[in-house]
């Protein structure tokens, strides 16, 4: 049997109400009946039959749970138990009350730079101890930063799907995240790295000071052409007041060939990220 624990869920947390759904998992809030604490709780359904296009594959549920327990980091969401049944395994996870970044950026339109560096030195933090360990997220968006509250904001970075090891060479994984922030390689088949995050930090960066979307065009065909063109411009109406260096930062990220583009490391050391 699974190493897992076997009992309901509802035996040891009250199940309430649904925060989130993903392809094949839906997360709710739960509170533990013994300390009364609140986490979420993600219930992943599993494929029943080998044949089934419904449900996650065992090997991916392993890996995402697998990964997150070699994570120990304030800027990545903590698991913290792990239930199975017939249809599901549900990880129970810290709770963060702040809800998306992405919501956070809706409602403020755009953020001043110094809330983007803030936002974005976290995002970093959180990618250089993964990186470290070469586990690339491969699905940072702005819907995957949570944060724990609106006051000091502090960011946690979330769902772990289709993260991965990075084995030298051997990453030619056809997959894909969201294509809004798919980075060249992802669209070319070409093997996929710790670079593809950095990419992915550059769009965010891109829609934070400005709230549009660099390569977004009127479909996915669109988009991806614009991201292999690296079709991307500082247009004055959003850009006017942005300094040349957070500027600099995002020309970093948003470069075609990977060996080229800014690490993580790098990035830390960016001046826009030390300066503010
Ligand atoms: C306050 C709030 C609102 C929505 C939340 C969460 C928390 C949340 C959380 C998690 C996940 C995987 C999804 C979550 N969602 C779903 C949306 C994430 N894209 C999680 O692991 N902890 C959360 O707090």
């Amino acid at each position: 049997s699974s190493p897992y624990r076997h009992e309901p869920v509802e035996d040891w947390y009250i199940v309430g109400e649904e925060i989130g759904s993903g392809h094949f998992a839906v997360v709710k809030k739960v509170v533990c009946k013994r300390s009364g604490t609140e986490f979420a709780a993600k219930f992943i359904r599993k494929k029943r039959a080998s044949t089934s296009r419904r449900g996650a594959r065992r090997e991916d549920i392993e890996r995402e749970i697998s990964i997150l327990q070699e994570l120990n980091h304030v800027n990545i969401i903590k698991l913290y138990d792990i239930f199975e049944d017939k249809q599901d395994v549900t990880l129970i996870l810290e709770l963060v009350s702040g809800g998306e970044l992405f919501d956070f950026i809706a409602e403020r339109d755009v953020l001043h730079e110094s809330e983007a560096t803030a936002f974005i030195a976290q995002v970093l933090e959180g990618l250089a101890h993964m990186h470290l360990k070469n586990i690339a997220h491969l699905d940072l968006k702005p819907e995957n930063i949570l944060l724990t509250n609106r006051a000091q904001a502090v960011i946690k970075l979330i769902d772990f799907g289709i993260s991965r090891k990075i084995e030298d060479g051997k990453n030619e994984i056809q997959m894909l995240g969201t294509p809004e922030f798919v980075a060249p390689e992802v669209i070319a088949y070409e093997p996929l790295g710790l670079y593809t995050d950095m990419w992915a930090v550059g769009v965010i960066t891109y829609i934070l000071l400005s709230g549009c979307s660099p390569f977004l065009g009127d479909n996915k065909q669109e988009t991806f052409a614009n991201i292999c063109a690296v079709d991307f411009s500082f247009d004055d109406e959003f850009f006017g007041n942005t300094s040349d260096l957070a500027k600099d930062f995002i020309r970093g990220l948003l470069v075609k060939h990977p060996g080229r583009r800014a690490s993580v490391t790098d990035c830390l050391s960016h001046p826009w990220i030390k300066l503010f």
